[in-house]
């Protein structure tokens, strides 16, 4: 019952949050793109070591919660994902839109352990609220030639934490989300060693932020990252952090090779 009613006034004050009419805001170009949302990525196979199949939800994709703000962002770097060569044709560029679902593991082939290990209600933390806009709403971008990743990340009233402000623990969170990310797409299968957060500035609820990382280096199995979160026009630092993951080998648990 108590769920019934949050999740009514979570819907309510989300409505009120939103402040838009996607379709006057989306341009062609966002259209295109939430037509068909693996027109012009990569397909998941070719961009990681997973071994996923199917087609499942990318909850990257624009919806109806997302501000002008977080979807200007999202078009411009959506945009650097296409480069033209000097024929102006239309050519892979050195980014790439990440997809993101609510199950990483559910979408592996092979793996005989798997329906053992894994239950069947588990999702990924930062995918398990459903309705559109309440908490984490993001999508990232990973550039595999500089090894950086940015992220957009509009922050839900879900996550508050200090009155009318983000909670520390979300700011982590995404970090780790996507200092992780972009490890993973680097190395391979990784588990977060530690993660030091240096928070310089509070985040108002609602806010659309920009999380930047960057690899720093590899040594060994060891991959260390480094994180900026900044304001969406980049004039203000919110959090540091840098991060380190480490190798782990998950083959067996896919059924390929160890
Ligand atoms: C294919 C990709 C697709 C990507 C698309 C995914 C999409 C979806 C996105 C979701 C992304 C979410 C990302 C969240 C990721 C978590 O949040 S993981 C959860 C939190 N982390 C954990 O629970 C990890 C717990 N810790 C452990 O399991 C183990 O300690 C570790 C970290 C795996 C390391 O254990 P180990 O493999 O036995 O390594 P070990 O031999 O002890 O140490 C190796 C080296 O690391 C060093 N080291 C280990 N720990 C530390 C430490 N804490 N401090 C300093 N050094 C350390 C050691 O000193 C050693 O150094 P060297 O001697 O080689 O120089």
């Amino acid at each position: 019952m108590l769920g019934h009613i949050a999740r009514r006034l979570g819907h309510q004050m989300s409505n009120g949050l939103k402040g838009m009419n996607l379709p006057h805001v989306l341009t062609k170009e966002t259209h295109r793109h939430l037509q068909s949302p693996f027109d012009t990525i990569c397909p998941v196979s070719m961009m990681s070591l997973w071994p996923f199949s199917g087609k499942p939800q990318d909850f990257s994709q624009p919806n109806s919660s997302w501000s002008p703000e977080m979807v200007r962002l999202y078009e411009h770097y959506n945009a650097l994902c296409d480069a033209e060569n000097e024929n102006g044709e239309k050519k892979r560029g050195p980014w790439r839109k990440l997809p993101s679902y609510d199950r990483t593991i559910k979408y592996a082939t092979g793996g005989v352990h798997l329906s053992k290990l894994v239950q069947a209600k588990a999702r990924l933390f930062t995918r398990c609220i459903e309705e559109e806009g309440a908490a984490f709403e993001y999508v990232a971008f990973l550039n595999k030639v500089e090894k950086t990743c940015v992220c957009v990340f509009q922050a839900g009233h879900l996550l508050e934490g200090a009155p009318g402000h983000l909670h520390g623990g979300a700011i982590a969170t995404m970090i780790d989300t996507v200092t992780g990310t972009l490890a993973g797409y680097l190395s391979g299968p990784v588990m977060t060693a530690y993660l030091n957060t240096n928070y310089r500035s509070p985040v108002p609820l609602g806010s659309v932020l920009l999380i930047h990382c960057a690899l720093d280096r590899i040594e060994g199995k060891k991959i260390f990252v480094n994180c900026k979160v900044t304001s969406s026009d980049e004039s203000k630092l919110h959090t540091e952090a840098a991060a380190l993951f480490v190798s782990i080998n998950i083959g067996p648990l896919f059924g390929t090779q160890s």
